[in-house]
């Protein structure tokens, strides 16, 4: 609740700072006016004056002052016609309604900054702030899982894959079983087939019993064999929230559960807002940092660029009239951009001129938020286009079976950080990673137990590295750690630590169980500038450790 008081407290010193700075716009609106020859009006001047009226509707429709922003629109209105009269000539008297309308403006505007006579400015009409349900979720201890799979064998890969991510699985081959467990206790989540011998839809038919019978359904996620359309929309009418065609994906599965049951703490969304009205950016930007979301402004186009590389944005949200260039340009230069082709874009603006829009949004642009926006819309608008884009993303640079970086993805973030490291002078160090007899595992207890391995080291790596480490699968058994800002001797206590924790897992078969140890070998950065040196000096050290009799963690110091 404090965050939202000081949001509330923030958003009020904007508008107050608006309201502090419209006579000065307002200075400027008439010094232009003044200047146009009203028989042959510059172009540059009018866009100018048209700019800053824009600015004054956008603006204080945004902060509440409607009938400013209004009065305001129509002014822009009028000067659109002018700047633009082959498509809409001006009123033949348009000199003389300009006038009237920078008059009316004078008056709207003293009214608003002479304080009443209890010394108060009038409140704007403001929209009410969207409280994050985020800020006020729990996380859950355990997850109950209810797993329910006609096919004895799928049903016990995929339990054991799925507690290798720390579920509390319960499985279930009749459907029968599994509504009798829901009656006893009801699940987190229920992971579930459709076709069972019973019948081709009793996987969604039971969901609709489960409901008719107990008013309410648990978050459910189904897979089916089946991928046509009628499969997929009974699934929709059952209440499932997600649908797998088989063969499953474990890290998909994974990652639809662990949202399911508010486990995930996803990164927060990145929001690159431009807007060269800096206060109404930082207005929007409360809003979406109020719904969790990091957010960074940009009011010289200049800099797009280097804003891009550095900020990494899921989204960007910007305005279509900016001085020097407009909206429609800067997102054509965006999707010129080999890297942000994908890159969400959505306009936040005032414009509502439909032909503007349609043609400022011809340039690949998503979708358009008019200015005042509604706090809920504007957060569900771009939520809903920033995970798209974190899916799309992951998909390229994630490993389908694990969930880490992928080889190309690593080496590019071991090239990027070895590069700041030598600008700022900072250790880093490369562990190369590697499953001791993962072979004979496969042979042994078969591919997929190998599978529930690399995953169980994979998790494990995610839960104990910092945020700030960077974790790949650099190949089939081989695992990569960049760590930043650490000796060697401390890469070396992390990585020990996570090889002694591993060895402690205990992987259940029909056999009976085993576990699984690792080797690694830990290169720094200041002895190999390249990428390649530091690599390869890191596979040496990890090859004599598996020479030294695997189920180490050596480093460089200790090889030579
Ligand atoms: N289950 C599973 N196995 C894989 C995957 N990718 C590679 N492998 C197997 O990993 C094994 C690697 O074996 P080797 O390179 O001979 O090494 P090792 O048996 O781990 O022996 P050392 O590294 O010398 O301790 C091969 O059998 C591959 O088939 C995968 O995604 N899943």
């Amino acid at each position: 609740m404090a965050r939202l008081a000081s949001a509330r407290a923030k958003i009020a010193a904007l508008r107050q700072r608006f309201l502090e700075q419209l006579p000065e716009r307002l200075e400027q609106i008439q010094a232009l006016s003044h200047q146009l020859d009203m028989a042959a009006p510059d172009a540059a001047l009018l866009r100018e004056l048209h700019r800053l009226v824009h600015n004054i509707k956008g603006t204080g429709r945004s902060f509440g002052f409607s009938a400013l922003g209004d009065l305001a629109g129509e002014f822009e209105d009028l000067l659109t016609t002018v700047l633009d009269p082959e498509i809409n000539p001006p009123p033949p008297d348009w000199p003389v309604l300009l006038e009237r309308f920078v008059q009316s403006l004078v008056l709207s505007i003293s009214k608003l900054c002479t304080p009443t006579l209890d010394g108060i400015v009038p409140r704007p009409q403001i929209p009410e702030l969207y409280q994050s349900p985020q800020m006020f979720s729990a996380e859950k201890e355990t997850c109950l899982v209810y797993l329910c799979e006609d096919d004895a064998l799928l049903l016990q890969q995929l339990s054991a894959q799925l507690a290798c991510f720390g579920y509390q699985i319960q499985t279930f081959l009749s459907t029968e079983a599994l509504r009798q467990a829901v009656r006893e206790r009801w699940p987190d989540v229920v992971l579930m087939d459709i076709e069972f011998p019973e019948s081709r839809c009793a996987g969604t038919e039971t969901l609709q019993a489960i409901r008719q019978e107990t008013g309410k359904t648990p978050p459910a996620v189904f897979m089916s064999s089946h991928d046509d359309i009628q499969s997929r929309l009974n699934a929709v009418l059952a209440g499932g929230e997600a649908y797998f065609h088989k063969p499953v994906n474990v890290m998909d599965l994974v990652r639809v559960m662990d949202e399911l049951s508010n486990r995930s703490q996803p990164e927060p969304y990145r929001v690159l807002i431009i807007d060269d009205e800096p206060d109404v950016a930082t207005y929007h930007a409360i809003l979406l940092q109020e719904a969790g979301m990091l957010t960074a402004q940009l009011s010289n186009p200049a800099k797009l660029r280097y804003m891009l590389e550095a900020f990494r944005p899921d989204i960007v949200l910007m305005d279509i009239y900016m001085p020097g260039c407009n909206g429609r340009d800067l997102a054509k230069l965006i999707r010129q951009l080999p890297d942000y082709v994908g890159l969400p874009i959505v306009y936040l603006s005032s414009e509502t001129d439909r032909k503007k829009l349609f043609s400022a949004m011809q340039v690949g642009v998503e979708g358009f938020l008019c200015k005042p926006v509604v706090p809920e819309e504007l957060i569900a608008a771009v939520s809903i286009r920033a995970d798209r884009m974190r899916i799309l993303r992951s998909r390229m640079v994630r490993d389908s079976l694990t969930g880490l970086l992928n080889h190309t993805a690593i080496t590019q973030f071991l090239e990027n950080v070895l590069a700041n490291a030598e600008r700022q002078h900072t250790e880093l160090c490369f562990v190369m990673i590697d499953i001791d007899h993962f072979k004979q595992v496969n042979d042994t207890y078969g591919h997929p137990m190998g599978d529930q391995v690399l995953l169980a080291l994979s998790r494990l790596m995610q839960q104990r590295l910092r945020g700030s480490d960077i974790v790949g699968r650099y190949g089939g058994e081989e695992f990569a750690v960049i760590l930043s800002g650490v000796s060697m001797v401390e890469a070396w206590k992390v990585v020990d630590e996570l090889r002694r924790n591993f060895g402690l897992f205990k992987f259940k078969t029909p056999q009976g169980t085993f576990s699984s140890t690792f080797s690694a070998g830990i290169a720094s950065c200041t002895r190999h500038a390249t990428l390649t040196d530091l690599r390869e000096a890191a596979d040496r050290v990890l090859y004599r450790a598996k020479r030294n009799g695997r189920n180490q963690v050596l480093v460089e110091d200790v090889e030579t």
